[in-house]
Parts: C-alpha cells; structure tokens; sequence
C-alpha cells in the first residue's frame, strides 16, 4: 500500500517520523510541483514550499488507523491511499531507464543493455544516490557540447561532478586527462565507482572539494547552480588555461545576465549557446 501525504516542506520530518512509525517501509520525499523559492541568504538554491510523502507499506496494514494517526499532523483530504503492485523494486528503474543519446554519437547506456549502435562513445550509467544520469536538462546541455566538442588531447576539470557523467564522457570521447571535483563524499565515491566501471579511471582523478582548487585545464565544464557558479566566478575562471573553453549550466535563462557578468570581470566573454526546458548552456574562452 502507497500513501502519500500533500504536505508544507515544515512538516516534512513530522509527517516521515509517523510513517515510519506506523510501520513504512520506505518514505519518499518529492516536490508537490509548486514553484521552487529561493532561500534567503543562501544564494540560490531552490527549495520547495509544498512536498509529497509517500510511504510504502505491506499489503496487510490497517489504512484507516494510518490516515486517523496521520490527521493529528495534517489535513486528512491531503491524504490518499493506494495499492501498488509488488514488483522486484531494485529492477523496476531499468523499465524507465532507457539508453539515451546525446547529439550525434554520444550516448548513456544502463549496464546490461546492449549497445545502441557499433561506433556510438557509450558511457555506462545506472541511477545512483549522486546527480547525474543523463535525465536532467542541465545535464543533456553539458554531454551535447562534449559530443559536439573537439575534446580529443585534452586536459578537463569537471566540476561539480556527481555521478562523473560529465568527466567520465569527456574521458570516453578522448580527453587526454579528467580531474573531476565535488563537495559531496557521495558523489566522489560514486564517480570513482563510475569511472571503474567505464573503464577510464587510470585518465580520470576525483577529489572532494569546495574550489576547484590549483592546475589548469583546456576544458573546465561545470553544472552547478547559477549562484554558486557567481561566487566561485574567480576560481573556475582561473582554472581555465589561457585559449581554453568553459562551459556551465545549472543557469536558468532570466540569471544568465549575472553569470555572464560575473565571468566577465574575470577574463571570459561567456555567451548562451543553447537552451532546454528553461536552462541554459554558457560557452565562453578565456582570453
Ligand atoms: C547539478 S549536479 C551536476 C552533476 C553532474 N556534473 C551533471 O552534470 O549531471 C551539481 C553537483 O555539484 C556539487 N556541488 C554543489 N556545490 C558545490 C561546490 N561549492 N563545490 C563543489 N561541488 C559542488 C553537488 O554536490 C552536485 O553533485
């Protein structure tokens, strides 16, 4: 049995804590599809007023006992039940997981499903807990410039790399070296894990970090948002070699102004090189 409670992003742990208690399996968390709001004073990172929190149950629980505990927190018509079918849950992804293709050759291709085409640069990927599968639009923006890209003999810092999707594709469409950054320990390990398992990992480095610290690469390519991506505007700008390219995205069209801005007291003349579902692409070289 599902159920899902319609709730205020403050109830949240509250609304967890009973599901659990009342014998969940599993809680999710999800946005309720209300407009992301910006949090003051912490740059712009995009939070969700109105969540939805799904727990999953054995078939046999007593619903109305779950809804009665749950109308002491919440409104009751926020609340719905429903019965799911039992499925093997740890392969259910690969249903909806399908290999994708990103511009002429470059593709994301679960492990275990075949190659879409003989002479396609395939990067193998399954979800992970770190971001970057390939589904997002600031994602797509990224892997369609490396495919487009002359990335063969170079040097890439990926920054901000999540699952690696970003460095391990530029490995696989022939970059000389990869140094890939974040300042999550999740996604260190699951890019070390990723670039293993694409066999690439003796061209790739991954560190945990919050700057993109010293050295120089001829691509620096990076999918954060636009407020952390202004702040670290000097950093990420010096780490592009003199001639070399940035690229960013994590920028929605209406803050592309003040990257832009941004990048420009610091020597590089970006410009909005493409757009998908509202967010942009940023291409610049430095002088
Ligand atoms: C939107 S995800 C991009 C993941 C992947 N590169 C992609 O394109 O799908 C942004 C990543 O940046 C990391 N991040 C956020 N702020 C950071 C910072 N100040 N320094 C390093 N990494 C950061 C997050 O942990 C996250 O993994």
């Amino acid at each position: 049995m599902e159920v899902a409670v319609r709730t205020g992003k403050a109830r949240a742990d509250l609304v967890e804590s009973l599901l659990l208690g009342q014998g969940a399996l599993a809680v999710t968390l999800s946005d309720s599809g209300d407009q992301p709001l910006l949090e003051p004073g912490v740059g712009e990172t995009p939070l969700w007023d109105d969540v939805v929190m799904i727990g999953l149950f054995n078939g046999d629980i007593d619903a109305q006992r779950v809804r009665a505990a749950l109308s002491l927190l919440v409104d009751p018509n926020t609340v719905s039940v429903r019965e799911v079918r039992d499925q093997a849950w740890e392969r259910a992804w690969m249903d909806r997981f399908k290999p994708m293709r990103f511009g002429e050759r470059l593709w994301i291709v679960p492990h275990g499903m075949d190659a879409p085409e003989p002479d396609a640069d395939i990067v193998r990927l399954d979800p992970g807990l770190a971001f970057g599968t390939g589904t997002h639009a600031t994602t797509r923006l990224c892997l369609e410039w490396l495919d487009a890209a002359d990335v063969n003999g170079r040097d890439v810092l990926d920054y901000g790399c999540g699952s690696g999707v970003l460095g391990i594709a530029a490995a696989i469409v022939g970059a000389r070296h990869v140094r890939c950054i974040d300042n999550d320990p999740q996604a260190v390990t699951a890019t070390a894990d990723n670039a293993e398992r694409n066999g690439i990992a003796d061209r790739l480095d991954v560190s945990q970090g919050q700057t993109p610290g010293e050295g120089q690469a001829d691509i620096v390519i990076s999918n954060i948002l636009a407020g952390i991506l202004q702040r670290l505007a000097p950093e990420l700008a010096a780490s592009v070699r003199p001639g070399g390219a940035l690229v960013l995205a994590g920028v929605l069209d209406d803050q592309a102004d003040s990257v832009i801005a941004a990048f420009g007291e610091h020597g590089i003349d970006l410009a909005v090189a493409n757009s998908v579902d509202g967010w942009v692409r940023l291409e610049g070289v430095r002088a």
